[in-house]
């Protein structure tokens, strides 16, 4: 589905080059549950941002379903990371002003795929699936954290993208609710999306099909 192919990243800060992935591949097929794993500052972020089609390489390339995407024009990238990614967020990044319902209707009204009464209905169907059928109405700040972050799923998967991509998805989360986030990745993979985790936590990553850590701008499987 999404492949890195010896990639290398390296940012520039003035005179000052720092490389935080050297020569790094890895395939997630269609299906996979994996956590990547490692310390501060090991580059997770930076990878979460080539697997998420957010930013290009500086060596190396990325592939999305047999196309190089360094060679896409920037409107077929950014079309590819919409219709087929999700993304959650340790912070849930929610619109306050908007409600829950309305936060889940955005990707669907970039997508352009539904009209008003469609986006409605999915909308409605997407925070069913996640348990919020009774909060659609609430803003952001009227809901526990566990329920935001149920509702930033419930946008992330709106459009139906093969991959979701959580980083740190639990990292603002009580012990129950983190299981409770947790069992609804888990609902996710079995009905059929990739999912990617990025997690400080072992009984996260414990969750997950493979785990890889991340060390040195390389990976190596854990489990
Ligand atoms: N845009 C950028 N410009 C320059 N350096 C950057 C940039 N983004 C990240 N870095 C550096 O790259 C390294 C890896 O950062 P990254 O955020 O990917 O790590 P991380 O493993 O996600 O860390 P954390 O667990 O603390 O979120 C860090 O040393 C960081 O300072």
């Amino acid at each position: 589905m999404i492949e890195l192919r010896s990639v290398t990243k390296t940012y520039r800060t003035g005179s000052v080059s720092a490389t935080v992935l050297q020569d790094l591949s890895l395939e997630i097929k269609e299906g996979d549950f994996l956590a990547i794993i490692g310390t501060s500052g090991a580059g997770k972020s930076t990878l979460l941002n080539l697997i998420g089609l957010l930013d290009l390489p500086s060596k190396g390339s990325v592939w999305v379903e047999g196309q190089n995407v360094s060679t896409l024009p920037e409107k077929a990238y950014g079309l590819l990371r919409r219709e087929r990614i999700g993304f959650v967020f340790q912070d849930f990044k929610l619109v306050r002003d908007m409600t829950a319902l309305e936060n889940v209707e955005i990707p669907l009204a970039y997508s352009g795929t539904h009209n008003k009464k469609q986006r409605r209905e999915r909308a409605l169907e997407v925070l069913r699936d996640v348990g919020l059928e009774g909060k659609a109405d609430r803003y952001p700040d009227e809901l526990s954290g566990g329920q935001k972050q149920r509702v930033a799923i419930a946008r992330a998967i709106a459009n139906r993208p093969r991959l979701l991509i959580a980083d740190e998805p639990t990292g603002n989360l009580d012990a129950d609710t983190t299981k409770e986030v947790l069992a609804l990745l888990q609902q996710m993979h079995q009905s059929g999306m990739a999912v990617v985790i990025v997690t400080h936590d072992p009984f996260v990553a414990g969750h997950a099909r493979d785990v890889w850590e991340l060390g040195d701008g390389k990976l190596a499987l854990r489990k």
